[in-house]
């Protein structure tokens, strides 16, 4: 599925009809301040250069605030501006055929007023349903209304996201509270309104109040150590996937007595204790997915492994902690093995920094192209994704994703903060919240790195020796 309940929340379709002298780009900039979470580009009379001159430059904005953007109804349009995808009518292309010209990597929305049309359109390769209209309006005259029970049957009959559209304005979205409706598309309500910005807002936090409730918070379990001083381990994880939105839970490996300058204790579960804590949180809460941080023994590693196995988790983040910050070892020497041949494995993604990197690849890491070596090996290897993080390098914070045979950089600003204790913890926490939200590992990571780099900007500084990082910081 391309696109996610969430992504619904408030959909912005736009209307030229309420330019009023402003440029369409400042209208969409407005309501993408506000928050709107997804934008719909829908011109019926402009001129075809106009039109994809016009498409470009909101797919640009949208990408700046990582929104999905769809064309109304022209895949030709859609295709040339490298929108996101398209969303078309019952009288419009067929969404197969949709499909066909777009491929698989876009996301097609089809307009339906029936239980059947939906069912249709979701079984044509539809990722989700635009439902309407709900009450009358002006934008769409020759369009019949559709019934609140006719949306919450829709929203039942299919499994893709569902927005309801038509009419809608803030105070007409409470009787659409229990459907299942995932968000609301408007036009006038946002771009018809003189504070283009506070519409949005008004509407996403009515939107929130009365839709948002049927959407499960999203889950993620820490397996890892504990930091008495809060700034790595699961106090570091959690307080992450606080402000990344969703619900942490912890599986704790290993007391340490820990604070800015070193680790002077280390106390390690046992392993049939530490089955009991995974137990626990499976058995009533299941994951979205699994941060995996300090392990110190084979035998822990052992118990995790077989626990994430019996219970098929998904989405797992191997963040292969070997020596904290401050320098003290976290990890035996002997389970180095245990890690490689039972974790990796299993992971989604694996996030060494570059002395783990050099561990588990073997090679010297004393460059960019090292890094890019270094992650191949390992990814070959054990057959996972690896970000090998650049924070030990000097000049640039740039992380390394390398998978199925490609890599990418994620370029990170240097932040002159001497602060960075539990970065990697940090880092792997907000990876597995972006994989548990349902975002793709590409945008996990770059989600992940632009919350890090706010966190180390907010220039927290306690203790005596590399502090721990500002998790409170919230990303927009
Ligand atoms: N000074 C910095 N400025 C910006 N980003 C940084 C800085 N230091 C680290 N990072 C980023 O923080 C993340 C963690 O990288 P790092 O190499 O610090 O991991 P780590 O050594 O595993 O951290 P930890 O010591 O917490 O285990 C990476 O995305 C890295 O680019
Ligand atoms: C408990 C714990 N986990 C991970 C790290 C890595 O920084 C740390 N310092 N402490
Ligand atoms: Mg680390």
């Amino acid at each position: 599925m391309n696109c996610r309940p969430e992504d619904m929340l408030v959909y912005a379709v736009t209307d030229r009809a309420w330019l009023k002298g402003e440029s369409l780009k400042d209208q969409v900039e407005k309501a993408l301040k506000g928050g709107v979470t997804f934008v719909q580009l829908r011109e019926k009379n402009l001129d075809r250069r106009l039109f994809l001159e016009e498409a470009a430059t909101i797919k640009e904005l949208c990408d700046s605030f990582h929104v999905p953007f769809v064309i109304n109804d022209d895949v030709e349009i859609a295709l040339a501006s490298g929108a996101d995808g398209v969303h078309v009518g019952q009288k419009d292309m067929d969404v197969k055929e949709a499909r066909r010209r777009l491929g698989p990597g876009k996301i097609i929305g089809v307009s339906c007023k029936t239980v059947e049309q939906a069912k249709a359109a979701e079984a044509g390769g539809a990722d989700y349903l635009g439902v309407g209209a709900m009450y009358p309006t002006d934008t769409k005259s020759d369009t019949s209304q559709v019934t609140v029970e006719t949306l919450k049957a829709i929203c039942r009959a299919v499994d893709i996201p569902v927005v309801a559209i038509g009419g809608i304005r803030a105070d007409r979205i409470q009787p659409l509270k229990g459907t299942g409706a995932d968000g609301v598309a408007v036009v006038s309500a946002i771009f018809g309104q003189p504070d283009i910005e506070a519409a949005a807002r008004r509407l996403k936090e009515t939107a929130e109040m009365y839709l948002g409730r049927h959407r499960r918070r999203k889950t993620v379990l820490t397996i890892a150590g504990s930091d008495s001083s809060g700034g790595a381990g699961i106090q570091a994880d959690l307080k992450t996937m606080l402000a990344n939105g969703v619900y942490g839970m912890s599986a704790i490996t290993a007391l340490t007595a820990q604070n800015t300058t070193g680790v002077s204790g280390i106390f390690p579960v046992t392993p049939e204790f530490l089955a009991m804590q995974i137990d626990s949180v499976f058995s009533d809460i299941r994951p979205d997915a699994v941060k995996i941080g300090m392990v110190s023994s084979g035998e822990l590693i052992r118990v995790i492994a077989e626990r994430l196995s019996y219970y098929k988790a998904e989405n797992i983040v191997v963040d292969p902690v070997m020596i904290s910050t401050s320098g003290s070892r976290l990890l035996d020497e002997d389970a180095v093995g245990a890690l490689k041949e039972l974790l990796l494995p299993m992971a989604a993604v694996a996030t060494p920094n570059i002395p783990e990197a050099e561990v588990l690849s073997g090679i010297c890491i004393r460059s960019s192209e090292d890094m890019v070596r270094a992650a191949e090996i390992i990814s070959r290897e054990y057959g996972c994704a690896v970000l090998c993080k650049g924070g030990h390098r000097l000049n640039d914070a740039n992380d390394l994703l390398y998978r199925d045979g490609g890599f990418c950089w994620f370029m990170g600003r240097r932040i002159d903060n001497p602060n960075t204790h539990g970065t990697g913890c940090t880092l792997s926490s907000a990876i597995a919240s972006g994989l548990a939200r349902g975002y793709s590992l590409e945008q996990a990571v770059e989600r992940a790195k632009e919350y890090l780099s706010g966190a180390l900007e907010a220039m927290l500084d306690l203790g005596s020796g590399s502090g721990p990082m500002d998790h409170g910081f919230q990303i927009p």
